[in-house]
């Protein structure tokens, strides 16, 4: 595919592994809280003979492994909304942004609403969302979706996000950010890759970098924005986030931990008060950096500290994660 001829040769052999990889990638899905429990659902996939697993790092996510989507779409757990489908690296974000009840949430490109709706789930919808989505049939969907999953406490707002007035103010800001989708490619995916092109790289960074400036002006001193794509490429990435925190000096990465710390860890700057140590380390994913469901990093040495690429697999699609702080005001 022709956007990712520019990788390294180790890089890009971990790519086009994981694309072909990517044709056996079993379905996963959520519970979602709002409506049952992640034992219901399993209750109900069991009477039905249906496999599953259950991922170690997050107990709504399951990864079935005898069924295919269309299946499942024939499920009344399905139909009532009890489950969403939603690929493991996209339950990523909304993890890494560790919603608060009662904070003032944006989901700047919201449509279909996966992650708006793993917001709400998250905090038992006590959170206030705003969803914003440019696309008027995908606000529609996105309206549908909310609607099915029980999402309460969301303010849909079909809006060109890089406009929102400034007088708007956010404590936590989720930017999905329209990409190339060089993570979700499937080997011998034609039309797939008839997208993806030059054309599509230079349209698509322009507007990240526009999303980017407005997320980090209406954030508020103290608060935290996560920005994704489901994309491998530096370019929509790391050069994305590096740009916009020299554009935006009073920001910072808070550094993306996939496992708890050790003790060791825990206690090797004692010299730093345990508070300031905690501050930098928002976003512990337990048990998210082993085991046989571990997410895969792709580790590539000009790649901004702090930040996660998932490499594409069986299981997970290629996708990019920072988490970039705004300073409190002193
Ligand atoms: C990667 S998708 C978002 C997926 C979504 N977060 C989810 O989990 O279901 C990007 C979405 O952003 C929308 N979009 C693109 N540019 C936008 C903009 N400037 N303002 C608001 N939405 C935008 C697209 O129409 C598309 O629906």
């Amino acid at each position: 595919m022709q956007l990712i001829e520019h990788l390294d040769q180790q890089t890009r052999t971990i790519v086009e592994t994981g694309y072909r990889e990517a044709l056996e990638r079993p379905v996963t899905l959520r519970a979602n809280a709002l409506k049952a429990t992640v034992d219901d659902v399993c209750r109900d996939l069991d009477a039905r003979d249906i496999v599953y697993e259950r991922v170690p790092w997050y107990d709504d996510a399951l990864v079935v492994c005898d069924a295919r989507e269309r299946d499942l779409w024939e499920l009344d757990i399905y139909r009532k909304g009890h489950i969403y489908l939603q690929s493991l690296s996209s339950m990523l974000p909304p993890l890494l942004l560790e919603p608060r009840a009662g904070a003032d949430i944006l989901d700047m490109c919201a449509a279909p609403g996966g992650k708006t709706a793993q917001i709400a789930a998250l905090t038992g919808n006590a959170a206030h969302l705003t969803a914003c989505e440019m696309s008027a049939p995908r606000a529609e969907k996105l309206a549908y979706n909310l609607d099915k999953l029980d999402a309460a406490n969301v303010n849909v707002m079909r809006t060109d996000a890089r406009r929102l007035d400034e007088f708007f103010s956010f404590d936590q800001i989720l930017l999905d950010a329209p990409c190339t989708g060089t993570g979700t490619y499937r080997a011998g995916d034609e039309r797939a890759e008839k997208r993806m092109t030059p054309q599509l790289l230079a349209k698509v960074t322009k507007s990240q970098r526009a999303l980017l400036d407005r997320a980090l002006t209406v954030l508020k001193p103290g608060g935290t924005l996560v920005y994704s794509t489901c994309s491998v490429l530096a370019e929509e990435n790391d050069d994305q986030v590096r740009a916009a925190l020299k554009r935006h000096r009073d920001c910072e990465v808070a550094p993306i931990l996939l496992d708890a710390p050790t003790e060791m860890e825990a206690d090797d700057q004692p010299e730093r008060p345990r508070a300031a140590k905690d501050e930098v380390r928002p976003a512990i994913l337990a048990n998210a950096g082993s085991g046989p469901l571990r997410c895969p990093a792709l580790e590539r040495e000009c790649a901004l500290a702090g930040t996660l690429t998932v490499a594409p697999t069986r299981l997970f699609e290629g996708f990019y994660v920072a988490v970039i702080r705004k300073k409190a005001r002193t």
